[in-house]
């Protein structure tokens, strides 16, 4: 079954086209990444899958047609997004940040916040710590926490590995890919196109609003066109 599917999707801020005619899709239990440098649009497309940004053109998550169903309903059908700079309560302490995602899932059940626990035994060891003390890293497992505790049936993923240490970053990937791997369909954008191709099912290629490729994420890879302008020197991704 497709679990996403994305038609000539558009986004525009005045005069500025964020994103122009996208289509794209995620089959179920896939991990699809959408690499592309700053600017290119990646975050406007997965804010308006979730809803967040007005857009144009269709949206299907499994057989429903969502495209103008709300962001609070998209959610709570199974679109989970967790955005850039990850958003968490920062004046709240790591559980009460749980707690709210619990809530906000409309479940009382304190397994799943033992089942988070269990995926980051970091987070647990600082459950009492309030959130803007974490570091870059751990904000960013909370902030992923927060969206898995509502057992998404698309979880998208803004840029996590944005301001990381290279150790983290590789981390971070690590965990993407056991939630993957655990059966959780997955829309990754990233301008580290190296790591994320190295874990993804599939890769897109998105430059100034425009979507191309689609293709497997190990030719892309291998693709040497690639490499001079996503991969960078150092192998760390464009724009870096
Ligand atoms: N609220 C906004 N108002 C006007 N222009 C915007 C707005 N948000 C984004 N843009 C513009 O839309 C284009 C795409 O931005 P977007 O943030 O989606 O790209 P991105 O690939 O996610 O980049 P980044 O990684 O820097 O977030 C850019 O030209 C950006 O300047």
């Amino acid at each position: 079954m497709r679990m996403l599917e994305v038609d000539e999707l558009n986004v525009r801020y005045g005069a500025v086209r964020a994103v122009r005619d996208a289509s794209l899709h995620v089959e179920e239990g896939e991990l699809v990444v959408v690499v592309g440098a700053n600017g290119a649009g990646k975050s406007s497309l997965l804010r308006a899958v979730s809803g967040l940004n007005r857009h144009r053109g269709r949206i299907r998550l499994g057989e429903r047609d969502i495209s103008s169903v709300r962001a609070e309903r998209r959610t709570r059908l199974g679109l989970c997004l967790v955005p850039e700079g990850r958003h968490i309560f920062g004046r709240m302490t790591v559980m009460e940040n749980l707690q709210v995602a619990r809530w906000g899932a409309g479940s009382r059940r304190s397994d799943e916040i033992a089942r988070v626990f269990g995926m980051f035994p970091r987070l647990e060891e600082r459950k009492h710590q309030v959130g803007a003390t974490l570091s870059g890293g751990e904000q960013q497992m909370l902030a992923l926490s927060r969206a898995l505790i509502r057992r998404p049936r698309l979880l998208m993923l803004d840029e996590p590995s944005m301001g990381l240490a290279p150790k983290i970053v590789a981390q971070m990937f690590q965990i993407i890919r056991e939630i993957h791997e655990s059966g959780t369909s997955v829309l990754l954008v990233e301008q580290n196109a190296r790591m994320s191709l190295s874990i993804a099912d599939r890769g897109y290629l998105m430059e100034t609003g425009a979507l191309s490729g689609g293709g497997d994420a190990g030719e892309m890879l291998a693709d040497e066109r690639l490499h001079e302008t996503y991969f960078g020197k150092n192998g760390t991704g464009a724009g870096t």
